[in-house]
């Protein structure tokens, strides 16, 4: 479902983030990816979802190679992807249901069936009650199951989450991993960076873990 092989990833300003990193994930596997601060993580990611292009090698996402993709594909790969990064924030000036209606306007599905999905997304991550409520005003880690339920509303095939626990107290942290649990439980394919090493051995999947944009096995 992911592969990369031999991925090398260099910045502009000549920095290499990741050098000739291989490997592969299949289809209904749930991978955690670890390593220090600055060790490549977040770039990984945003090469999965088309967000970086590889400087060389090959990242190829369900069937389609990032690096030789056209430009008016990547909408299309989004769709099959969920996306939960730092920098993807909520609009604030919406409640809680257009936060994650948002994707399906874009998408195109009607009204109808955009409001059961919204809801039965809501209801997954626990928010089913506060639908009218401004983001603004929910706690942090409710914000955060917010991103959740607006990067599963489209029922994505794979879902990547950068440090998705990384502000969270480890109450929080430990729902939204069974969250993510269940979600794999029901087939989605999952890669998520963490810092959280007790998580890791809690749930017990498997690891890829980055050292200076390199993989150690
Ligand atoms: N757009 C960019 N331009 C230049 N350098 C970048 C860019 N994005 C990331 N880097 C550098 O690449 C390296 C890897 O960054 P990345 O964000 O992938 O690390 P990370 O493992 O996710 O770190 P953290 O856990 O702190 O989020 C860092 O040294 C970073 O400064």
């Amino acid at each position: 479902m992911i592969e990369f092989s031999q991925v090398s990833k260099r910045f502009p300003c000549g920095h290499e983030a990741l050098k000739s990193v291989s490997f592969s994930v299949e289809k209904g596997e749930m991978v955690f990816l670890t390593g220090h601060s600055g060790a490549g993580k977040s770039t990984l990611l945003k090469l999965v979802a088309a967000i970086e292009l590889p400087t060389s090698g090959s990242v190829v996402v369900s069937g389609q190679n990032i690096g030789k993709m056209r430009k008016a594909a990547v909408p299309f790969l989004r769709r099959n992807l969920g996306l939960i990064f730092q920098d993807h924030k909520l609009l604030y000036d919406r409640s809680v249901f257009e936060n994650v209606l948002l994707p399906l306007q874009i998408s195109g599905f009607d009204r109808s069936e955009s409001a059961k999905r919204v809801r039965a997304a809501l209801d997954k991550v626990g928010l089913l009650g506060k639908e009218k409520m401004l983001p603004i005003t929910l706690s942090g880690g409710e914000q955060q199951r917010l991103c959740i339920a607006r990067a599963i509303v489209n029922r994505p095939a794979i879902l990547l989450a950068d440090e998705p626990t990384g502000n969270l107290d480890s109450a929080y942290a430990h729902d939204i991993m069974d969250m993510f649990q269940s979600f794999n439980q029901v087939g989605v394919t999952m890669l998520i960076s963490t810092h959280d090493e007790h998580t890791v051995e809690r749930i017990g999947g498997r690891v890829i873990h980055l050292q200076q944009g390199e993989l150690i096995s």
